[in-house]
């Protein structure tokens, strides 16, 4: 079996986030999720969120379900790298995502979210693909739909398509030759304690000398841009005219008419540049001269983030075989 379902931008102007559509339940109801390669719980919108936390998002309803199951016992709650966080308990029903379907998957139903995912009215919830390890529904930890889906795929595979203002893919179950240029180069994934973990080679800024090192970090699809040690992004951002570290802000930020150079980062022996336009991410505030990077640092983190800025530079393959793998190609 193979799946295939768009990944769209949740907002029409700086890629804040991706959403696809999925569906749940008997008669199918639809939702539309942040695909997130650094969680691995899949929650949504309920019929058991409070309506003072929902603005325009979709809900689903287990109760109008005829194939919907609680799961008697088992809560979840999970709070996410930006602070933002749901909880709830949990259903299993069936699910499907671009024609891919499995049976008895764990819908985790919010009964509590944060405002950040009140105020994202299109998004209806997240669908963990990290390793099934991370979820957090307790007293009995649940598969996430790719663990679920991978016995019956042709491939035990998903990649990640992301475009940059533009709506692009995920594929379960197979890697289309289409959608890349020349070799995918893949490097081992590190799975404790349950992120895409890999070990980047080194990084250039503009058309300077690639500065080969090794730099760890998670393939992160739910961020939206790239965390890097402190030592890059001063050296990145010392290219750039009037550019801050600003506490105001929270992070690197510089007039939105500075000239930016590009991030070249590296997989082995391949680079991939991530182009200024992605790196010029978002004014700071609706209109404003000064804008936010899409680099920025990853002191206080605990852990390097190659969010959505980098992924939508390639075209990335996530390899569950046992050991996981991933795969990055030019596009
Ligand atoms: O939580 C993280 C970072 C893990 Cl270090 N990524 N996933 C996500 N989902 C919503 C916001 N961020």
């Amino acid at each position: 079996a193979t799946g295939s379902a768009a990944a769209v931008p949740v907002d029409e102007r700086f890629d804040i986030a991706y959403i696809t559509p999925v569906t749940i339940g008997t008669p199918p109801q639809t939702l539309q999720l942040d695909f997130d390669t650094g969680s691995s719980d899949l929650w949504v919108f309920s019929s058991h969120t409070p309506p003072s936390q929902i603005r325009g998002q979709e809900v689903y309803a287990p109760n109008k379900s005829s194939t919907a199951k609680l799961l008697d016992g088992q809560t979840w709650s999970i709070t996410y790298g930006d602070g933002s966080a749901s909880r709830g308990n949990v259903y299993t029903d069936n699910f499907a995502v671009g024609g891919l379907t499995v049976e008895g998957q764990a819908v985790e139903c919010a009964q509590q979210v944060s405002s950040s995912f009140t105020s994202e009215e299109h998004m209806d919830g997240l669908l963990g693909l990290g390793f099934s390890t991370l979820n957090t529904v307790s007293p009995k930890g649940q598969l996430t739909f790719f663990d679920n889906a991978k016995s019956k795929l042709d491939s035990p595979v998903f990649t990640a398509d992301l475009k940059y203002r533009e709506a692009g893919t995920y594929d379960f179950g197979f890697i289309d030759k289409a959608k890349y240029t020349g070799e995918i180069v893949y490097v081992p994934v590190e799975m404790d304690p349950g992120y895409w973990t890999f070990t980047s080679s080194g990084y250039a800024v503009g058309s300077g000398n690639f500065n080969a090192a090794p730099i760890s970090g998670i393939a992160d699809t739910g961020t939206s841009l790239v965390y890097l040690p402190n030592s890059i992004l001063t050296a990145y951002y010392r290219q750039v005219q009037g550019a801050t570290n600003s506490a105001n802000y929270g992070g690197y930020v510089f007039p939105c008419s500075a000239t930016l150079p590009a991030f070249t980062f590296g997989i082995g022996e391949a680079r991939f540049t991530i182009p200024p336009a992605y790196i010029s991410y978002a004014p700071v505030t609706e209109g404003s001269a000064t804008c936010f990077g899409g680099l920025q640092s990853s002191r206080g983190i605990g852990v390097n983030i190659w969010g959505d800025v980098a992924l939508k530079a390639a075209f990335v393959v996530y390899n569950g075989e046992n050991p996981p793998k991933i795969g990055w190609a030019n596009k």
